[in-house]
């Protein structure tokens, strides 16, 4: 069997993997509040835990990987949109607006994702007794879990529960700040803690807090309120993983607080676990050094990029070219590289299976080596130079590309013969324009043809059409 070896952040060292049990590998990812578009720098963990899931399925078997990645439905920028459209007069209550808003972010952040050709997340047979949708849990559906683990905390003596709020005691938990190598009296000096009157210090973090009366909230012991964010991982992998499992996993800037609260919710509610074996983090998407973020409002979403014709695929290639522990531009040069290589290989697999071949040992070894995408992508080069297009179609498929290059194929035969007359058509315009001197009508068929979104390339060796991502075969009509 491959040996998996990964960067572990709790230990900051490479290790082999060793499942807590080889039949039942569970993984965890912190997913997306569901407030709006995801941005591109949202899609960089979507992508490298979809390539760890799909290593993990390939090495213990399909069936055998559990892969959770929640949804934050609670949050004050969903209230806020909510309260944005009743505010334009919709009719809905606020109840029915949030949930408007969650459905539509849900479905669209669906769209994109599965555009890049990550895998929906999916919960073993037999751990699912709700059916696969509780592989994507919403911190909604767990309300009454957030509230049970918050019980156990308070009677444990590592919460407390003040003005309607309950606070975790973070000097209660000896190990705090291990995950991020930090000292709580370094986190006091370097954090932007919130001071308030309800806190016995001011490094407790919230675990309940009050909701206002015309916002959403549910009954609980300390009143009316709702969860910090932090406890709605702890509750839902408890629920779904149980206390201890296999990887978590989440963008480097989840590592500190979120990550480390998550560590000493679940350890001080479950101190006889070890909460998550294996942590890992993917570095940020930067623009000119900074994080992408929605705060910073130096973003664009997945949606604005496929919307300009950016494949999905391409997307996904420029993410795999850069390790997942570097940070990283998103460049147009890097586009148009990954575009021009995957059209090349889409070209030289035509008419092999990918299903008759397996993947190359060197691609999964490489993935095997804490997931070396680029030097997957580099195995591949090398299997298009020795011509092996079985085994390359079979790798690529394994790094989650060409699941519908067969039809895409078919499209751009198809496209290529419908351009076939206008290529022989303006090649004779040519011919007549170099003898006569006269080139309007060459300009003006260029130009229509540009209009129908076709690529016109002309040299001494003839004139080539390339149908582009705006082609529109009707705009064609009467220009013979
Ligand atoms: N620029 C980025 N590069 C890589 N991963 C990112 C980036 N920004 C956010 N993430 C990751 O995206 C996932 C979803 O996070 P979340 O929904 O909290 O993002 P967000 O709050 O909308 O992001 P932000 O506020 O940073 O714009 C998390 O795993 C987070 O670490
Ligand atoms: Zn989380």
């Amino acid at each position: 069997m491959v040996t998996i070896r990964l960067t572990n952040s709790k230990t900051r060292k490479k290790e082999a993997f060793a499942p807590l049990n080889p039949s039942d590998v569970r993984m965890y990812v912190c997913g997306p509040t569901v407030y709006d578009r995801a941005h591109l720098g949202n899609a960089r963990p979507v992508i490298v835990f979809d390539t760890l899931y799909r290593l993990l399925r390939h090495v213990y078997g399909p069936e055998q990987v559990t892969y959770v990645r929640n949804f934050t439905d609670v949050d004050d920028k969903i209230n806020a949109e909510a309260q944005r459209r009743k505010a334009l007069g919709r009719g809905e209550t606020l109840e029915e607006l949030i949930a408007e808003r969650t459905e539509e972010t849900i479905a669209w952040y669906h769209a994109d994702m599965d555009a890049l050709g990550a895998l929906r997340p999916a919960i073993r047979e037999d751990r699912s007794e709700a059916g696969l949708r509780r592989a994507e849990p919403r911190a909604t559906e767990y309300i009454g879990a957030m509230i049970a683990m918050i019980e156990q905390l308070i009677e444990k003596g590592h919460a407390y529960a003040k003005e309607g709020h309950v606070l975790f005691r973070v000097r209660s938990y000896k190990e705090y700040g291990a995950l991020s190598g930090r000292s709580v009296d370094d986190m006091i000096a370097g954090a932007r803690v919130e001071v308030a009157p309800f806190k016995e210090d001011p490094m407790d973090f919230v675990l309940w807090k009050p909701s206002d009366a015309d916002l959403p909230g549910w009954d609980s012991p300390w009143g009316r309120g709702r969860p910090g964010w932090h406890i709605e991982c702890s509750a839902m992998s408890y629920e779904l993983l149980g206390t201890s499992f296999d990887i978590h996993g989440g963008g480097l800037d989840l590592q500190f607080p979120h990550h480390e609260n998550e560590i000493a919710q679940s350890c001080c509610a479950h101190p006889e676990s070890g909460f998550a074996s294996v942590w890992m983090h993917n570095e940020m998407l930067q623009v000119e050094g900074k994080k992408m973020s929605k705060s910073l409002g130096n973003f664009f979403t997945v949606r604005d990029l496929l919307g300009k014709g950016i494949e999905g695929e391409v997307i996904r290639f420029v993410f795999l070219m850069t390790h997942y522990r570097s940070p990283m531009d998103w460049t147009a040069e890097k586009a148009r590289q990954a575009e021009a290589t995957l059209r090349k290989w889409r070209e030289a697999v035509r008419g092999t299976d990918p299903h008759l071949a397996k993947p190359d040992s060197a691609v999964v070894e490489a993935l095997a080596d804490d997931l070396n995408t680029a030097q997957a992508i580099a195995v591949l080069h090398q299997l298009y130079n020795e011509q092996k297009y079985d085994r390359l179609y079979a790798s690529l498929a394994f790094l989650g590309f060409g699941a519908d290059w067969e039809s895409a194929l078919q499209t751009s035969l198809e496209n290529a013969e419908r351009l076939q007359p206008y290529s022989a058509h303006l090649a004779g315009l040519r011919e007549a324009a170099i003898a006569t001197k006269d080139f309007a009508p060459v300009d003006a068929m260029k130009a229509a043809l540009i209009a129908a979104g076709v690529e016109v390339r002309m040299s001494k060796a003839g004139v080539e059409l390339v149908p582009g991502p705006d082609f529109n075969s009707s705009k064609l009509d009467g220009l013979l």
